[in-house]
């Protein structure tokens, strides 16, 4: 793969929910490209369709039409069981919830994707990644001894340490406090300025959006707007722009 190939690349994308009175369109034509070892944030008014285009980047939904591409594969037509293979080596995510296996401990849940991939993980970036999260500490204890933050730093962990292409989040920060929040974003940053890494994330919260090289503005399934290096000021006037439009 080369450095000039985009880490996601999606054209014509669109997903229609339901039929008749009940259809919904959710993605109305979407274009984007996210450059590799970027951080990337995605905004705009509730059901303005952030998630599912979340999702269907990340190869978690199906799209109605259109075509996505992860570096070079082209993900729209795959079958689920190469979707499968594909979010498991190439992509990691983190949600609002945790989704932390309550049995397991901390180290037994961030190297969970490899195990399940029949990989070994790689001392060196597991190191990294542990330390750079300040959980060197808790690496025996199970999802219930930790804080909220901390599992967070775990479910991050987890989604960095296979390597992945992208990394997607949705709301990391939602359940969080401010202090955990912006540790949490400082880490996501950090991983794009030391290794490069490429994020894209869903958030509601201008103050997240700052830590992004850019941010999409989505209003009615569209990408209306795009800001680079945001402000928490300049991200708030859009926003408040495109509410009062669709108000
Ligand atoms: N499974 C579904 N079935 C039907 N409609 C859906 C489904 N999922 C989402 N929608 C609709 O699609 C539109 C976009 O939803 P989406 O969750 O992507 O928006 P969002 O911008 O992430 O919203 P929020 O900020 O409130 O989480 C909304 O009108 C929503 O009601």
């Amino acid at each position: 793969m080369t450095t000039t190939t985009a880490a996601i690349r999606a054209t014509g994308l669109s997903k229609v929910y339901g039929s008749g009175a009940a259809r919904v369109i959710a993605l109305d034509g979407i274009e984007v490209r996210v450059r590799r070892g970027a951080f990337t944030a995605i905004m705009g008014p509730s059901g303005s369709g952030k998630s599912t285009l979340l999702h269907c980047l990340a190869g978690l939904d199906a799209p109605t039409g259109g075509t996505i591409w992860v570096g070079d594969t082209k993900i729209t037509g795959l079958s689920d069981d190469e979707l499968t293979d594909l979010r498991r080596d190439r992509i990691g995510f983190v949600f609002q919830a945790f989704n932390l296996v309550p049995t397991l401990t901390a180290a037994e849940n961030i190297t969970l994707p490899l195990d399940l991939a029949g990989r070994r993980p790689d001392p060196q970036l597991l190191d990294r990644v542990v330390g750079a999260l300040g959980l060197g500490h808790r690496l025996d204890h199970r999802p219930s001894q930790l804080s909220g933050g901390q599992q967070q730093r775990v479910a991050c962990a987890r989604a960095l340490i296979t390597g992945p292409d992208v990394v997607f989040a949705d709301e990391p920060t939602g359940a969080l406090d401010s202090r955990t929040s912006r540790e949490l974003l400082g880490f996501l940053r950090d991983s794009v300025d030391e290794a490069g890494q490429t994020v894209v994330m869903v958030t509601h919260d201008p103050v997240a959006a700052v830590y992004a090289d850019r941010v999409l503005l989505l209003a009615d399934g569209r990408i209306v707007d795009e800001v680079q290096a945001p402000t928490a000021e300049t991200v708030l006037d859009r926003l408040k722009s495109l509410e009062r439009a669709g108000a």
